[in-house]
């Protein structure tokens, strides 16, 4: 506390600082109203700042990568430190790649650590994505920061992809042209978008430069600008919390902002970018030196994306190659089309989850308080069955790896990934959803008799039983925080005149998903306080 001495004592350079800056940016306020922020704490929630660290790691590795790398197709002969490639023609790209690896102190060191950030960047904004999904915290009013979110990951895979096709080696160029391939498959418009993405002809001298601009400049812009806008909400809506004594949708029970999460976010910040590097230091990604300067009369059979894009790889791969000629002369290539069609309309479908579930319940609060998993069945077994549907494409993307290691057919890995498109994803669904439920019954059954001590007593007249322990009241409550929707009832079938009223398909469909979601076999009820004091008051409390 201050005291009349303090007040008079010459304020030390750090305050005059302060307050030069407070006369201009009046900080002392803005830091007022916002450093005693209240964040809830758990584990999961840390996910977020992995992806926020890796970023930044990836753009402070990408601006050094940007002095040694030379974007450009123009050709030379290299003669440089790595031996075996004296003499062979390539491309300035390859070639300033060549030196970053082998010639720029640091400069391979820099390059696999932006690389393996990039990998861990979008593996975290997946599952960061998930704890978002399985804890329906998109739900209103964090609608829009999903969406801001969805947009972040496909520009990380856009920048991904961008990136590992600027070095020009054979990996790097059978990427592009299989993005060629796949514009071009394109009915109508794919011949000329190609055309233009490509300036002319593939390969062609633009696309290294080109790719570069977007990778080093267009695509991260946006992803700055996206991630303000995205942390500003997470600051605005502030953060959910899992239900629990004395927090509701109405506040926030955490630690605040400063010193607590500046000090965990700051080590935090050093400890992912230590295990990066660690990992950068101990593990070669992507060697170009292996296979030497693309050349467009070469494939390179090993060629494999980075794991983000595997999966739109395996839908490619395990589409039957079908082609239909249209009597103009023109082929439309389904074989390449369709794969590309859903590799488009997925993604949508997912980013319009949070719409589509409030569109269900027809419930306009807002939500903080987090979900469990269990207690949503059939969207946590939506969300597990979309995960198993990328996980077959992905098989499908690697299936030449995994005939090569597991000494397989090629042919029957295509045919078991062709089936398991369509039958994995509806049998993991119906798995998860009795998962859950189990989950439900034993949350129940855990609050109405208490927990199973493992302690056994005999009764006088000789019968066992276990004694179980009724919970602690915290956990109780924790156990039946969770609201539960009602499925939706189909409206009157005559309206207030007594006339036939038509139901739209609409509204039938609403009805049958609301009931598939919140009905009977969807959701165990939670047990009443009645039901409680029932059991516990009389016999039977064992
Ligand atoms: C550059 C990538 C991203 C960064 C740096 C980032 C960062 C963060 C951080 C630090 C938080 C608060 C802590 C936490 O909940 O983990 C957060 C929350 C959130 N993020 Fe992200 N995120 C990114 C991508 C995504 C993606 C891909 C999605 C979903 C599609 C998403 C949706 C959300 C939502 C809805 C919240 C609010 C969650 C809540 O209040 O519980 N974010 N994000
Ligand atoms: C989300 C953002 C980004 C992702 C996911 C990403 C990813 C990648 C990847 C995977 C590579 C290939 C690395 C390799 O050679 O093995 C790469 C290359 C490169 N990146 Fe990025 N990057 C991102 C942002 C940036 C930024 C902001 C800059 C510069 C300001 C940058 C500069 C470069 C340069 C110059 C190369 C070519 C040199 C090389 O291949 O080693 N990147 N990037």
């Amino acid at each position: 506390m201050a005291t009349a001495t303090d007040s008079r004592r010459p304020a030390s350079k750090g305050e005059k600082v302060a307050d030069w800056a407070d006369g201009r940016l009046g900080i002392y306020g803005l830091a007022k109203a916002n450093m005693r922020k209240i964040f809830p704490d758990h584990w999961s929630f840390m996910l977020g700042e992995i992806c926020l660290y890796s970023f930044i790691i990836i753009i402070l590795t990408g601006v050094y990568l940007t002095l040694f790398f030379k974007p450009s197709m123009a050709e030379l002969v290299y003669d440089g430190s790595y031996g075996p490639m004296n003499g062979i023609h390539m491309t300035e790209a390859y070639a300033s790649t060549l030196d970053i690896s082998f010639d720029v102190r640091g400069g391979l060191l820099v390059r696999q650590i932006h690389h393996w950030a990039a990998l861990i960047f979008i593996a975290a904004m997946a599952v960061h994505m998930m704890r978002v999904f399985f804890t329906g915290a998109f739900r209103k009013p964090r609608e829009i920061n999903w969406l801001f979110g969805f947009l972040l990951l496909v520009l990380g895979c856009i920048a991904g992809f961008t990136g590992y096709s600027l070095p020009d080696d054979l990996l790097s160029g059978t990427g592009v042209r299989f993005m060629q391939g796949a514009i071009m498959g394109m009915p109508l418009v794919g011949t000329y978008l190609a055309m233009f993405l490509y300036g002319g002809e593939f390969p062609g001298d633009d696309v290294i430069p080109r790719f570069f601009s977007i990778h080093v400049l267009l695509v991260p812009g946006i992803m700055l600008g996206l991630l303000v806008a995205h942390l500003i909400l997470v600051f605005y809506h502030k953060h959910t919390q899992f239900a629990g004594p004395g927090r509701t949708n109405k506040n926030v029970v955490g630690m605040p902002l400063l010193p607590v999460y500046m000090a965990k976010a700051g080590g935090f910040f050093f400890l992912v970018f230590g295990v990066i590097t660690v990992i950068a230091g101990a593990v070669t990604i992507n060697p170009i030196w292996v296979l030497g300067p693309y050349r467009p009369d070469q494939v390179s059979t090993g060629a494999q994306p980075d794991w983000y894009m595997g999966w739109t790889e395996g839908m490619i791969r395990m589409m039957p190659g079908w082609e239909w000629v249209i009597p103009t002369g023109h082929t439309i290539n389904f074989g390449v089309f369709i794969p590309l069609m859903v590799v488009g309309v997925i993604p949508i479908a997912i980013a319009l989850y949070p719409f589509f579930e409030s569109w269900l319940t027809g419930d306009k609060r807002e939500h903080h308080i987090a979900d469990r998993p269990r207690n949503v069945p059939t969207r946590t077994a939506f969300g597990v069955a979309w995960l198993s549907w990328v996980f077959m494409c992905m098989i499908g993307g690697g299936n030449d790896l995994w005939a090569t290691h597991l000494h397989l057919s090629i042919n029957s890995i295509t045919w078991f990934v062709r089936i398991g498109f369509f039958v994995v994803p509806p049998i993991v669904f119906w798995i998860t959803r009795r998962i859950c439920l189990g989950l439900q019954r034993r949350d129940r059954d855990k609050v109405l008799h208490g927990r199973e001590s493992g302690i056994i007593k005999r009764l006088p007249h000789g019968e066992f039983i276990e004694v179980h322990e009724p919970l602690a009241q915290e956990e109780m409550h924790t156990l039946t925080a969770h609201e539960q929707y009602r499925p939706l009832e189909a409206g009157p079938k005559v309206d207030e005149n007594g006339v036939v009223r038509k139901q739209g398909v609409v509204e039938r469909v609403r009805t049958k998903l609301s009931k598939n979601y919140f009905g009977d076999a969807g959701q165990i009820p939670k047990p009443t306080a009645e039901e409680y004091r029932e059991v516990t008051s009389g016999h039977g409390h064992h």
